[in-house]
């Protein structure tokens, strides 16, 4: 059923902009993880996890109920490498233990995103820990090997339109990926930590060449060392995605707005809130120096 956010009366945006900064501050200070890329990106795929099992059709899934944090879905092998996040998160949540897990991980991707140089992501708390039993089944996050019509009617599952589609999928401008993790790699340059709209500006201007990587699965690469996966190249290969790509590729505060909004619809998904329930706006550590 439809999971009614809960806010924490004493709470007020001092005490989440505490655990903002706290996170913030972790960010900067492990900044050596993963090849210097740091904890930003993975950050960001976990909060993206924790809602993107969310299923319009049932309602169930979704960030509410903090289920990220139990075996089952950890260790769903879509989830291969969040280990990291949720132990990067765990001394945080130990000493703000009045948040939720959900309100945890979600606040964790906006964190990330913000202090990404990425742009305001509008948040609200409420969610509220559920048992264990209530953990979605494995299985709900998207597959890699996607074409465009497979993109656009899995994000139909949470009722998403291309618009949002091609926004959120821009978060790829964050991070790399890791044969280890998915059976993809790259890209090996300089993977970047900071949010802009270089994902579409790389999808649209690289030379790709389809190409088996070492773990035997097709992959587009570009000479400059620059990698898609064949769901990111699908966004070229629909006229309406393409014409997404080209906007966001010539105008990145176009891609900023659409991206905010799609990414707050994504961690919100499947949660009803109050309706005077005003969304909190983090400054970022450099705002508060
Ligand atoms: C068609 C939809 C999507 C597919 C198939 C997909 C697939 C993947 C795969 C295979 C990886 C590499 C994981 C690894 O090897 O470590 C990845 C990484 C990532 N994804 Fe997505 N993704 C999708 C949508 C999204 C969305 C909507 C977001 C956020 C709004 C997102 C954010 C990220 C980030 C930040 C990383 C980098 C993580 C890191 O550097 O460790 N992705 N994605
Ligand atoms: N950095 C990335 C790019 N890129 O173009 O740099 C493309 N696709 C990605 C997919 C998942 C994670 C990171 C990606």
């Amino acid at each position: 059923g439809l999971n009614v956010a809960i806010p924490n009366k004493s709470k007020s945006i001092k005490d989440y902009q505490n655990v903002y900064n706290d996170i913030a501050e972790k960010i900067r200070e492990e900044d050596e993880f993963d090849n210097y890329i740091g904890y930003g990106p993975i950050l960001v795929r976990i909060a993206w996890h924790s809602s993107g099992t969310f299923d319009k059709n049932n309602m169930t899934g979704g960030s509410f109920g903090g289920t990220m944090r139990f075996k089952k879905e950890i260790n769903d092998p879509s989830n291969a490498g969040l280990k990291q996040a949720d132990e990067f998160l765990a001394p945080i949540y130990k000493k703000h233990s009045w948040i939720s897990h959900g309100d945890l991980y979600t606040l964790a991707g906006v964190t990330a995103v913000q202090e990404a140089q990425g742009p305001k992501i509008p948040w609200r708390p409420g969610r509220v820990d559920q048992p264990e039993n209530t953990t979605p089944e494995n299985g709900r996050l998207p597959d890699a090997t996607g074409d465009s019509s497979y993109v656009r009617n899995y994000f139909g599952r949470f009722g998403f339109n291309d618009t949002e589609i091609v926004a959120l999928i821009g978060a790829h401008c964050l991070g790399k990926t890791h044969l280890e993790n998915s059976g993809f790699e790259g890209p090996w340059g300089a993977a970047s930590n900071v949010f802009s709209n270089e994902f579409f500006v790389n999808l649209l201007n690289e030379n790709w060449k389809l190409q088996k990587n070492a773990a035997g699965n097709e992959q587009y690469d570009s000479p400059k060392g620059y990698m898609m996966l064949p769901a990111d190249f699908a966004l070229r290969q629909d006229n309406k995605f393409l014409k997404l790509v080209k906007a966001y590729a010539n105008d990145q505060d176009l891609f900023f707005n659409d991206f905010a909004k799609a990414y707050v619809k994504l961690l919100e998904s499947g949660i009803h809130f109050p309706a005077d329930q005003k969304p909190f706006i983090f400054k970022t550590l450099d705002e508060q120096e």
